[in-house]
């Protein structure tokens, strides 16, 4: 074994009753790091050397205790615990040995013992380590096939462009589109292109948890925070420690919780519920909504600064009718991706199912285009799918009738033009004209694919 997979953490005294594990396993050649006692500050990453680590609990105060488990947790690495029978009669204790560590062992082990374990857990760590590289160099190999993303459209080309440039840096990055257009897809893309790649990605749908639940999910609870809470609980922070949180629906969270979220890209540590303690948390905050958050601030369900805060970055996932030529390679990838689900005899799109799909609006975007595609691959009784598997009216070429949205879309695009034409692109004299925001502007600007001038390109904001 190299001497980089004998590096190890060491949590607990290095003297004492302790010391003949510490200078025993030193003797054998180990590297021992010792984490500086309190836990509380002690910052440590799944990038850190170590493979594996040691901690002696007996040598823990109450509240180093309560920081091993998102030490353990953040550190994604097998530990082996220095405890005594005694230990498992306590919960947190026995919690901690049962779930989060490799292996217990006593005080009074064989050195030559502890070592193979810690040998086993460091093999144990390679191999994890390994197979999180090679996923990574497989994801990495077509860059379409990244994210699973589909697309050939300037649209979409715009979109994976701006996913690098986000992926680089560490700022939040906020994801507007309609639903079903791919936010969610987006924010993992930036996850699994940024540097913390293979540390987790937490999603959460901040609209689908009851108010009462979402604040220990997000932020985690201390045992008896409230009736129930029979436990301690990590929260989705603590446990994306290191790596990325997707909140959905942001527009959704409660006000009381926007604060907790503002303080937490403030101070970058959180407070578990029933907790007094500030827990310091490394995680990138990704943010989408499907609504439109500017109204929200108008009207105050939604905190301003907030909005600013998460807002850093901006990105707007295209609706699937701005790039309608995607929209047959979409159909074809998902076809083939539901082959196995499909009557051998079924070999493809009938002419008219492509033409009805172009001209078809969309309102649920590629997640409505999967749905309908699939139910087609089991409806279909011929060899080809027609418009009447998907669900979709057919329409001959001269039928085809704009919607009111449509014919809302091309006034505001039209009215938006000519405003900044008037003004010579002068955002504040055009919103000014038009009674909206400037905020508004930059909002209809990428809504509609309009460029803006290249330094507020440049911001990308
Ligand atoms: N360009 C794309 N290529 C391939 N699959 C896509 C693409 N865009 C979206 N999808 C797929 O469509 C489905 C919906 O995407 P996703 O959940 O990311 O949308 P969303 O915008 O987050 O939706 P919601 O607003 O409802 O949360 C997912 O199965 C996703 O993998």
């Amino acid at each position: 074994m190299s001497g980089l997979q004998r590096c190890c953490w060491w949590v607990g005294d290095t003297g004492g009753e302790s010391a003949r594990l510490y200078d025993g396993l030193v003797a054998n050649g180990w590297s021992l790091v010792p984490l500086p006692l309190p836990l509380a500050d002690c910052r440590i990453s799944g990038k850190d050397e170590c493979r594996v680590g040691v901690v002696t609990l007996a040598d823990l105060e109450v509240n180093d205790l309560r920081q091993l488990e998102p030490l353990m947790l953040r550190s994604a690495r097998p530990w082996i615990v220095v405890g005594c029978d005694a230990d498992l009669e306590d919960p947190e204790k026995r919690r901690i040995i049962a779930h989060l560590s490799h292996g217990m062992v006593t005080r009074e082990v064989d050195i030559l013992r502890l070592s193979i374990l810690l040998e086993h857990g460091a093999d144990l760590a390679r191999l994890q380590q390994r197979e999180r590289e090679l996923q990574q160099t497989s994801r990495s190999r077509d860059e379409r096939d990244d994210y699973e993303f589909v697309g050939t459209t300037p649209a979409m080309w715009d979109l994976f462009k701006t996913i690098r440039k986000v992926a680089a840096v560490d700022a939040p990055v906020f994801i507007s589109g309609e639903s079903g257009t791919g936010k969610e897809l987006t924010a993992q893309a930036i996850h699994e292109r940024s540097s913390r790649s293979y540390l987790p990605f937490h999603a959460i749908n901040c609209g689908a948890l009851p108010e009462h639940l979402i604040q220990s999910e997000l932020f985690g609870h201390e045992k008896g925070a409230f009736t129930g809470a029979s436990q301690r609980k990590i929260g989705r922070f603590e446990a994306a420690d290191g790596g990325t949180l997707f909140l959905d629906e942001i527009g959704d969270l409660p006000l009381d919780l926007q604060v907790n979220l503002l303080r937490f890209l403030e101070t970058r540590s959180i407070q578990r519920v029933g907790g007094l303690e500030d827990i310091p948390v490394d995680v990138r905050v990704l943010a989408a909504t499907h609504v439109n958050l500017e109204r929200a601030v108008e009207e105050g369900r939604f905190r301003e600064d907030l909005f600013h805060r998460l807002n850093v970055l901006h990105i707007r996932v295209p609706a699937l009718r701005e790039h309608t030529e995607d929209i047959e390679i979409l159909a074809r990838f998902f076809f083939e991706r539901f082959a196995n689900e499909k009557a051998s005899c079924l070999k493809g799109f009938s002419r008219e199912a492509l033409t009805v799909m172009q001209r078809y609006h969309w309102p649920g975007n590629v997640r409505e285009l999967i749905n309908r595609v699939r139910r087609a691959m089991v409806m279909c009784e011929n060899r080809l799918i027609q418009p009447e598997d998907l669900g979709i009216e057919r329409r001959g070429p001269n039928r085809h009738q704009v919607t009111l949205e449509e014919v809302r879309e091309a006034a505001e695009r039209e009215a938006l033009l000519a405003a900044l034409g008037r003004n010579r692109y002068r955002v504040n004299a055009a919103a000014t004209e038009l009674g909206v925001s400037r905020v508004t502007i930059y909002r209809l600007l990428d809504k509609h694919g309009i460029s803006r001038t290249p330094q507020e390109e440049a911001s990308f904001g």
